[in-house]
């Protein structure tokens, strides 16, 4: 399959779009060859003595009918061959988007924002102009030049081949440009890829780069990269000049055999007047057309290029997915013997644990021992390498993607938030809520009043991944848009890390309150939060080393009962700086 039928296949009704576009510009072409007959009718007419008042009106009729003709033909063309490239860009904007649901987050995180922001937003965005640009026109200009060409070979065959004498020299310069352009261009698009990152790097770590004065190195690499960049594209371009300057100046030279070949043949008196005027038209109006090829031969490496790194995207694997989407028992979550790692780093070992349906299960565990990765992996973002994890009883990989994702409320550590109104952030939870639930839930969620604070209220857009907020806010709005969801199974990742202590009260009320009912897995840092749960797992370095509750383990398990005694000094220690604070105040 050529690249081109593997970039429209992504149309939905490309076949259609296709032959529409085809048809109209090739008649466009054709009716565009109307005027130039009709001129060297009136001409034959003038110089035989026969032209009458009627012909002549009728003729310039003719003419002016047919411009009408073509610029409909051509526009009507031009709109179903548009229509054909932002159907392809469509399809293939939301197979992207598809394809980054299906696949593991390793995989994602693998390919790094930089090159994931590149393919969606310059390789994608660089077809747009390809495809409902170049393609369009110079596929009009192809069969525009085509009918010149058969026309002139029609009017007179010799006069045909003079006019395209020049190809030749184009044709040697085409192949020259195609030929380093090939070769260059991957160089040149790593170059353009090694810019991008480097700029993605320097906006986002501005932060890091300004607190630790780091502008002068992290400077000299985005100088580096820029200065990569520069010299690959001149050297691309200069590779290219010689070849561009002679198809620029040897092409438009069309007139410049036909012109005294014409001459000579009309004096000779084999080609009347009228067919001269005729080739000598027909003959100058190739010279555009052919300029215009030169646009349109390197887009198809182009084309290739940009498509291949999409195809790459496209071939990466998924996660498999089942079809059940019904929960025979219930939504209780068990783990038997999980066994996973991040690429080769073991991080879970034959990790077996029960959360029961409508309890709280709390996991706790010093940092880097795998809580996260447990809530991740019960959300499918991974798959386990060995045992499996079970909700209803079913291993998660037989339920369909969206069935399972319907079942599951997230809230994660890095608390993301989109860049839109605050009102829609929340409306994540569930599509199509309305305003007076939203606020519902933003009330129990502890974020009404500082919402209703903000100038614009709920229709305040949060900025890029929420950064106009505070943490703790941005965490409140998380909880809420997952309380909106209201799914059966909740997982919240250090859910109240970053809010201050009172509100970490009320919230904690209304997370109670909203979670009653539902299978909760929550990990947690500060342990009071988890003293009331059902079920504790403490996990050390990828191990479950005991599990039960709360008094249990105290007595059972000195590790949780050191983890205990270390967590109730912090605590004190917190309360006696708030207090000589509140002193000092
Ligand atoms: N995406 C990832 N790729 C590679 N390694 C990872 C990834 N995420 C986590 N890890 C590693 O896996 C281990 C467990 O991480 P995890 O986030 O599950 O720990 P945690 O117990 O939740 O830690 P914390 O309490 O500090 O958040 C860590 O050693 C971490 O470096």
């Amino acid at each position: 399959m050529s690249t081109f039928q593997k970039v429209y296949a992504f149309a939905a009704h490309g076949k259609r779009y296709m032959h529409k576009a085809f048809l109209l510009l090739t008649s466009s072409a054709v009716i565009g060859i109307v005027p130039y007959i009709a001129v060297y009718l009136i001409i034959m007419r003038l110089t035989g003595g026969q032209l009458t008042a009627g012909f002549g009106v009728g003729a310039a009729g003719v003419i002016l009918l047919s411009l009408l003709l073509k610029s409909h033909t051509q526009e009507k063309g031009l709109a179903a061959s548009h229509r054909l490239a932002y159907d392809t860009l469509m399809g293939m904007r939301q197979k992207a988007a598809d394809k980054l649901l299906s696949m593991p987050m390793g995989e994602i995180e693998r390919y790094g924002s930089g090159a994931l922001k590149k393919i969606f937003v310059e390789d994608i965005e660089g077809m747009e102009l390809i495809l409902a640009h170049a393609i369009p026109e110079g596929v009009g200009n192809i069969i525009g030049l085509c009918t010149v060409v058969v026309t002139l070979f029609i009017a007179d065959w010799r006069l045909a081949l003079c006019a395209l004498a020049v190809i030749p020299f184009g044709f040697l310069a085409l192949s020259g440009i195609s030929k380093t352009a090939t070769q260059k261009l991957e160089l040149y698009y790593q170059a353009s890829r090694e810019m991008n990152s480097t700029i993605i790097e320097y906006v986002s770590g501005m932060e890091v780069i300004k607190v630790f004065g780091q502008g002068e190195s992290a400077f000299s690499r985005y100088r580096k990269a820029i200065e990569g960049y520069k010299k690959f594209s001149l050297n691309w371009y200069k590779s290219c000049w010689k070849y561009m300057s002679m198809y620029n100046v040897f092409l438009p030279t069309t007139l410049l055999f036909a012109l005294p070949a014409a001459i000579l043949f009309y004096t000779s008196g084999s080609l009347s007047f009228g067919l001269l005027v005729l080739c000598v038209l027909l003959a100058m109006s190739m010279g555009p057309m052919l300029l215009h090829l030169v646009i349109f031969f390197p887009i198809i490496p182009n084309l290739r290029q940009k498509f291949k790194r999409i195809e790459d995207l496209f071939e990466e694997t998924e996660l498999p997915v089942g079809h059940d989407r019904s929960f025979p028992d219930g939504y209780g979550v068990s783990f038997h013997n999980v066994t996973f790692a991040y690429q080769d780093i073991p991080v879970l070992k034959d990790v077996s644990f029960e959360a029961r349906a409508g309890g709280i299960t709390a996991i706790v565990g010093e940092s880097g021992a795998g809580k996260s990765t447990v809530a991740k992996l019960t959300a499918r973002f991974w798959d386990v390498g060995e045992g499996s994890i079970r909700i209803g009883g079913r291993d998660i990989r037989e339920y369909a993607f969206e069935a399972l994702m319907d079942t599951i409320s997230y809230v994660s550590q890095d608390n993301f938030l989109f860049n839109q109104s605050i009102m829609e952030n929340i409306q994540v939870g569930r599509p199509g809520a309305s305003d007076e639930d939203v606020m519902e839930m933003a009330k129990k969620a502890q974020c009404h009043d500082f919402i209703m604070e903000m100038p614009q209220g709920y229709q305040t857009v949060v900025g890029e991944a929420g950064d106009r907020l505070s943490g703790g806010q941005r965490q409140r709005i998380t909880i809420a848009r997952a309380m909106l969801k209201n799914a059966p199974i909740v997982l919240l990742d250090e859910a109240t890390s970053s809010t201050d202590a009172e509100n970490e009260d009320l919230i904690q009320e209304a997370l109670n309150q909203l979670l009653r009912g539902k299978t909760v897995l929550v990990i947690a840092h500060r342990l009071s939060t988890v003293v009331d749960a059902d079920h504790i797992i403490v996990l050390k370095a990828g191990k479950v080393i005991v599990q039960g509750k709360h008094p249990d383990l105290l007595q059972a398990s000195t590790e949780y009962a050191h983890m205990w005694q270390s967590y109730r000094q912090s605590a004190r220690w917190e309360y006696k700086t708030e207090r000589k604070v509140a002193e000092s105040c």
